[in-house]
């Protein structure tokens, strides 16, 4: 039963999420990974079959979701590098108050912040157990995607970064080994404490450098991104949408895009309504 109020959360999220951002005249639509995005391409497809949409899938899940929709799958290295998604969407895994997501859940995160980050707006779909203050609140561990080489090295690192035990990710059959990602590598999730954001640190609630145990997203995220070996975190953060919009107003830049945080988030609730959390 819970997960019926799950499932319908998820799909209310989708319809609104898809009613606000999917215009029928987009030329480039992202598709993300994971059970929430199979309602945001059921509710397009309610909008639009138009087979000149082209969708970039972020792995094979997504593109089996986009396939299955009979809509049409375009690989993301078949595009021109200046081409701008007009909108992408994905799930979460946890989200803060700054809009700055855990992704990484179902092993695909490299591919998602591609895309992501080649997409003028990036909205993200979730049910209310995503929605939390600061990130790994209810969602315990970053996942990292590892060259399988390196994993004992990046074991060590994230160590020394103060993560207390991160493991490599097996498959959910043990026996069977490392789960491996849709680029062969592992998967390394790592907990740390409840991240800082910007505000936690200007009221002195920690350094947010490592130096005193605490973390703020964007530097705990680019201390990984640092250690050889790691190929992408499943911290989603940095610039989003207005901050893209300054950039772009003030250097005329027409390529930059949305980054790697939404512009907006599609809360499903348990009572059937849908929150918007967006950029400020
Ligand atoms: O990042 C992801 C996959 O790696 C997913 O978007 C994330 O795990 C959310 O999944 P779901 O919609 O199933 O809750």
């Amino acid at each position: 039963m819970a997960d019926a109020v799950v499932e319908s959360a998820k799909r209310a999220a989708a319809q609104q999420a898809v009613r606000d951002h999917f215009d029928p005249s987009a030329t480039h639509v992202g598709i993300g990974s994971g059970t929430t995005i199979v309602y945001v391409v059921e509710a397009i497809k309610e909008v639009s079959t138009n087979l000149a949409i082209r969708f970039i899938p972020t792995g094979y899940q997504s593109r089996q979701v986009i396939v299955q929709a009979g809509l049409t799958a375009v690989p993301f290295d078949s595009l021109p590098e200046d081409t701008v998604f007009d909108v992408a969407f994905d799930g979460a895994d946890e989200v803060d108050l700054e809009l700055n997501c855990i992704k990484g859940g179902g092993a695909c995160l490299f591919q998602e912040k591609l895309v992501a980050e080649r997409a003028r707006k990036f909205v993200c779909v979730a049910d209310y157990r995503k929605k939390q203050d600061r990130l790994l609140t209810n969602w315990p561990t970053i996942p990292i995607e590892v060259a399988p080489v390196a994993v004992p090295t990046v074991l060590k690192g994230l160590r020394t970064l103060g993560s207390t035990n991160p493991k490599l990710r097996s498959t959910l059959l043990d026996k069977s080994g490392p789960l491996k990602t849709d680029q062969d590598f592992f998967i390394i999730d790592a907990p740390f404490k409840p991240l800082l954001i910007a505000e936690d640190i200007k009221a002195g609630k920690g350094k947010g450098d490592g130096s005193d145990g605490t973390w703020e997203v964007n530097k705990l995220s680019d201390a990984i991104k640092g250690l050889t070996g790691v190929l992408e975190v499943g911290i989603f953060s940095g610039l989003n949408g207005p901050d893209a919009e300054a950039i772009r107003a003030t250097n005329s830049v027409k390529t930059v895009t949305s980054g790697q945080k939404p512009v907006a988030v599609y809360f499903g609730n348990q009572d059937g309504s849908v929150e918007v959390r967006t950029a400020k």
